[in-house]
């Protein structure tokens, strides 16, 4: 099927705020049929916006859902506070459930978490912090990984799993610093989402993370048209890459948050789940998700054929996936 996509301004859905806090503000996207029958909250990941769920939100529409999709902590819209303990999981799921309380007001319908990447980490997080508001939930990419028992630094994973190693450079001033303004912008956009350089390079790698020296050599991005780089490019100035990257910086904030977790025996997830596993995806490969059905109740697996982006290079795939599981858990 031709896979339907929201334009920014698309009249389907209205862009809206909910304050937090002074210093904490949400721009969500809200699609709103007549009588939906459950709402679905979307959380994006990095380097993304709630624009990088464009291609699911008219499926989920006419699945005759409601769906709130927020610029999260630090992007777009949204604010990006200074303190780096409102970008933990536990802080940031509490924001998440607010906003969905604020949306669905009294009514007692079902909430789906749907999350991707970064956001498939924090909707498995906010099912375990908030086990009586989540109906279910799924994440395209990202494995659960239960709480950590014991503190294991940035330095220790990478020892453990290689393909996190970019993550020490984005957790470092350098990405931070360098990826500032229009056309760096442009450039780290067009290259993060499949951009080359015209003999091939790469602007990054899971083992190097950014190649500042390819940034001014990268050709057009495949997976987005370039309005859409555009988008991204404008959205992204008002905060720059510092909010973004504090999500990178809360290993020792989040272990000690979530020890309580560990205590209290809550590092299983009884909600139904679907993972769905992008096959080429170097950052988060298929072997780190082995085992994980462990830890569920009602798990659901599914893989489709794509890289890191696979809810743009396999929309279609992930939203039937994600329709025909969201059946069985509507019923
Ligand atoms: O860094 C992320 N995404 C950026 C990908 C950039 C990219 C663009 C284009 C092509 C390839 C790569 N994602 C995060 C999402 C949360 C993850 O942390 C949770 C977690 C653990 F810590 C341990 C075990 C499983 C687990 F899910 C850590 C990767």
């Amino acid at each position: 099927m031709a896979t339907d996509k929201l334009t920014f301004d698309d009249p389907r859905v209205t862009h809206n705020t909910f304050t937090i806090s002074p210093t904490k503000t949400y721009h969500y996207i809200l699609a709103s049929p007549p009588n939906p029958r459950a709402t679905v909250l979307l959380i994006h990941g990095f380097p993304d916006l709630a624009f990088g769920w464009r291609y699911q939100v008219p499926h989920l529409l006419s699945l005759n859902l409601r769906v709130i999709v927020p610029d999260t902590l630090g992007y777009g819209r949204s604010s990006a506070p200074q303190d780096l303990a409102s970008y933990s999981l536990k802080s940031m799921s509490a924001d998440m459930i607010a906003l969905a309380s604020h949306v669905m007001g009294s009514e007692k319908q079902p909430l789906i978490l749907g999350g991707h990447d970064w956001g498939g980490a924090l909707v498995w997080r906010l099912a375990l912090w908030y086990p009586s508001r989540v109906a279910a939930v799924f994440s395209v990419c990202t494995p659960y990984s239960p709480p950590d028992k014991a503190y294991l630094s940035p330095e220790q994973v990478v020892a453990r799993l290689p393909n996190f190693t970019y993550q020490l450079q984005l957790i470092g001033p350098e990405v931070e610093a360098g990826i500032a303004g229009e056309a760096a912008t442009r450039q780290f956009v067009n290259g993060m989402f499949g951009g080359r350089t015209p003999d091939g390079g790469a602007v990054f790698s899971t083992a190097r993370g950014v190649i500042f020296d390819n940034l001014d050599k990268v050709g057009q991005s495949p997976l987005l048209s370039p309005e859409e780089v555009e988008v991204y490019v404008r959205e992204y100035q008002k905060n720059g890459m510092r909010g973004p990257l504090n999500w990178y910086r809360t290993r020792k904030i989040n272990y000690e948050e979530e020890l309580e977790l560990v205590e209290r025996g809550r590092g299983r997830i009884a909600a139904p789940s679907l993972f769905v596993l992008a096959t080429k995806d170097n950052a988060l490969p298929p072997t780190m998700s082995a085992g994980m059905e462990a830890h569920f109740d009602r798990l659901e697996r599914r893989e489709v054929e794509a890289t890191h982006w696979a809810l743009v290079e396999a929309a279609a795939e992930v939203n039937g996936h994600v329709g025909r599981w969201l059946e069985g858990v509507l019923g």
